[in-house]
């Protein structure tokens, strides 16, 4: 018979005040007919030329009219409800998008109804920036606005970029990725590491984790210094696992808006043709500004950037996202307990790699602007 050791049980993590967890997340289209509305979601107000509408249509339309993110989001949720429930955490997981079904308004509506009374919110976006970050803020305080007085309080796990488990995975993928390259008989040696995320206006970045105390503006620019410090860390593992160092860079991809408004560069096509011109024989791509293989990645880098890569002769393996990594699965519950001794004011240790502090879980006034004017956000010290 099967002893069961009474120093066997292990007492639950301690998830007060939370009694849910709350996925914030971008949304994405389900069906053909979905593609356009949704468009019209993203870019309500936004100024984006009509002619990017219809190219950006067309990526859509090329897989079928369904994005593959709110499938990413509905499988992450099954394997955190699995990592919770193994760990003895008993919290209820809620799920609501800026820009398509589920919306976080009727999400929060449901949450209320359910009796939720205060969750903890964790955003599909690891980085500072208004896209990212505050405008998913004032998404909450819009879907909280709409569900009334009985709405649940919200609060933000912080900026997990530097958080051990979500660079883990991109660590691995890039080993794997160099043993490909290798397989495939190019230098992997001499293996460019090109890491990647989401262009944004230059004015986005300057504006991002720049705040205000007594009418002096603090920091800025954090959204490519996070992206920075993830890329030498990865490298800087990369090159242990490996024994090699590699030259890296860090490009964008996805860039969106009027041509004449500047946006963070190089594009990652403009960076593969330069390198080929420079006599790289092969690339691994890691596509750091994401979490999981949505669009952005399947279409922008493993369609476009990998027909650019072809079209100049150079190697090319992409690495992919946390998406449902065991490691980012169990960041997320770490962060979620994480969260609660903080808001029990406890002093956890948040655990980080790289050379960055633990971002903040309340944003301080100003922090990531809007720069379409202020409006009510909520998970930070300006309301
Ligand atoms: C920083 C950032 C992230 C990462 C943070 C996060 O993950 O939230 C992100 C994610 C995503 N962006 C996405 C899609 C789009 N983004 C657009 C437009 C824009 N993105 C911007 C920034 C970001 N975007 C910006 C500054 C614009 C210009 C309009 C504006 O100023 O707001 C447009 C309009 C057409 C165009 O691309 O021009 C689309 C369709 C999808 C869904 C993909 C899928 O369907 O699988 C996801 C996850
Ligand atoms: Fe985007």
């Amino acid at each position: 018979m099967d002893r069961w050791d009474d120093d066997a049980v292990v007492t639950p993590p301690d998830t007060r005040p939370y009694d849910a967890f709350l996925l914030v997340s971008f949304g994405g289209p389900e069906k053909p007919d979905d593609v356009v509305p949704f468009l019209e979601n993203v870019t309500a107000g936004r100024g984006i030329p009509r002619e990017r509408l219809v190219e950006v249509g067309e990526h859509y339309f090329g897989f079928g009219g369904r994005s593959p993110i709110n499938d990413q989001n509905r499988d992450l949720l099954a394997v955190l409800r699995l990592e919770l429930r193994t760990h003895g955490i008993d919290l209820p997981l809620y799920w609501g998008n800026r820009n398509w079904d589920p919306y976080l308004s009727d999400t929060l509506a449901q949450m209320r109804d359910d009796g939720v009374r205060r969750a903890v919110c964790l955003f599909t976006s690891a980085y500072s920036s208004y896209s990212g970050c505050r405008q998913y803020r004032e998404n909450l305080a819009d879907a909280v606005e709409a569900t009334g007085a009985e709405a649940p309080r919200l609060e933000r796990i912080r900026h997990y970029f530097n958080h051990p488990g979500f660079q883990a995975p991109f660590v691995d993928g890039t080993v794997a990725a160099l043993e490909q390259l290798e397989r495939e008989g190019r230098d992997a040696d001499g293996a460019r590491l090109v890491f990647v995320t989401h262009s944004i206006p230059d004015t986005m970045n300057d504006a991002s984790g720049r705040w205000v105390a007594d009418g002096t503006e603090h920091g800025g620019g954090a959204y490519v210094e996070q992206h920075r410090d993830v890329a030498s860390s990865v490298a800087a593992a990369v090159s242990a696992r490996s024994g090699v160092e590699r030259a890296y860079d860090l490009v964008y991809c996805s860039r969106s808006g009027s041509p004449h408004v500047p946006w963070l560069e190089p594009d990652v096509n403009d960076h593969l043709e330069a390198l080929a011109q420079d006599g790289v024989d092969a690339v691994v791509v890691v596509p750091i500004g994401f979490v999981s293989d949505h669009m952005e990645v399947v279409y922008d880098l493993d369609t476009e950037a990998r027909a650019t890569a072809e079209r100049v002769g150079l190697g090319f393996a992409r690495v992919p996202t946390p998406g449902v990594d065991r490691r980012f699965v169990a960041a997320i519950r770490e962060l979620v307990v994480e969260r609660a001794a903080q808001a029990r004011d406890e002093e956890p240790d948040p655990p980080v790699v790289g050379s960055l502090p633990p971002s903040w879980t309340v944003c301080p006034a100003g922090c990531c602007a809007n720069p379409r004017g202020a409006r009510p956000a909520l998970c930070g010290s300006d309301g």
